[in-house]
């Protein structure tokens, strides 16, 4: 019998998992992926995203990443997420479902900071881009402002409750995350969120193509650097990533958290969400950013949010839900070698 087998092999050589709790810099526990699923539709009017979660862990998710030598830790209760909606929620201003939003991000704020504490990799899979607001606030509980984010998405996710014409909160959690709206009220529901937990120069967003009006005012008025698809055209996805890294974590010495919308994907990679933008990444740009990012070994929370089944025919949901996932694995270390 050949002694080169492939159990031989697989004995003796490091899983992905193991590769990246070797590379990992401030993970104690980097080899357990801690997974908080958040089906949660209520910072926008299209239900449907609230399955984003259900349908890739249908797809496999979880047992992908055991495949690739992760232990597995899940929050616990995600069906609370859709019963917690408050039987009374009128509208603050033009902000739709504040009380709402506020209850679920403050939820996914408190299991992502225990993922975190317990020096696991946070991945927080969504349901719309409000509940970010809780997941840097987990994170940056733990992390405190060295942590860095890379945003990638079509959208700014940065107006404020001034600013914004829809009133949908998913275009919303940055300002309050970096502290650009004060808590007006002491009735405000997002009175909890610790204005200005994240650094204004440790956010850097990939893949912006539709961005209103103020908040492009806001962007310069506050200097937060952003690689368009402009950018990406002109120098590159590998170029675009490494001047991101290089501004907001120039030594590769602080942590990341990587929030990932789908949408920043084009429409043709990723039909199967709520506000889709023609002229986004290609299926290898939007993997080459989570290679890259894992490969700085500076990785500790990532979200993958907006996937939402209900757009589309069967195809264009499968095809969104695996890609969620495949670029949720290439994040944590899969490799194409
Ligand atoms: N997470 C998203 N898909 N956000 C889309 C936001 C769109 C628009 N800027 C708004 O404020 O409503
Ligand atoms: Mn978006
Ligand atoms: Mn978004």
């Amino acid at each position: 019998m050949s002694p080169h087998n492939n159990t031989d092999i697989a004995a003796s050589v490091p899983s992905d998992a193991q590769l990246m709790a070797e590379r990992s810099k401030f993970l104690k526990n980097g080899a357990t992926a801690g997974v908080t699923c958040v089906p949660f539709s209520g910072g926008q009017p299209k239900g449907g995203v609230d399955d984003g979660p259900v349908e890739m862990v249908r797809f496999g998710i979880l047992d992908q990443l055991q495949g690739m030598g992760y232990a597995v830790e899940l929050s616990a209760g995600m069906d609370k997420y859709k019963t917690m909606k408050p039987a009374q929620d009128p509208p603050i201003g033009v902000l739709k479902n504040p009380r709402y939003v506020a209850m679920a991000a403050r939820r996914v704020s408190e299991q992502v900071r225990e993922h975190c504490e317990a020096g696991r990799m946070a991945v927080t899979l969504g349901g719309d881009h409000s509940i970010a607001m809780g997941t840097l606030v987990g994170s940056t509980a733990v992390y405190g402002d060295d942590l860095c984010v890379v945003w990638v998405d079509a959208h700014a996710d940065i107006n404020t409750p001034s600013t914004t014409t829809s009133g949908n909160l998913h275009g919303c959690p940055l300002a309050y995350i970096l502290g650009l709206c004060q808590a007006s009220t002491p009735s405000d529901p997002f009175a909890w969120v610790p204005r200005g937990c994240v650094r204004k120069d440790r956010l850097v967003y990939i893949g912006l193509r539709d961005v209103d009006p103020a908040e492009k005012l806001i962007l310069r008025q506050h200097g937060i650097k952003a690689f368009s698809m402009h950018d990406v055209d002109k120098h590159g996805i590998g170029r675009v990533v490494e001047m991101a890294l290089d501004h907001v974590n120039r030594d590769r010495s602080l942590p990341v958290h990587m929030s990932f919308d789908v949408d920043a994907l084009d429409p043709s990679v990723a039909p199967a969400t709520g506000t889709p933008v023609r002229g986004g990444l290609t299926f290898r740009e939007g993997h080459y950013i989570c290679e890259a990012v894992a490969e700085t070994g500076c990785l500790v929370a990532l979200d993958l949010v907006e996937v939402n089944p209900a757009l589309g025919d069967p195809e264009s949901l499968r095809q969104t839900v695996a890609v969620g996932c495949s670029l949720v694995r290439c994040s944590l270390g899969e490799r194409l070698l």
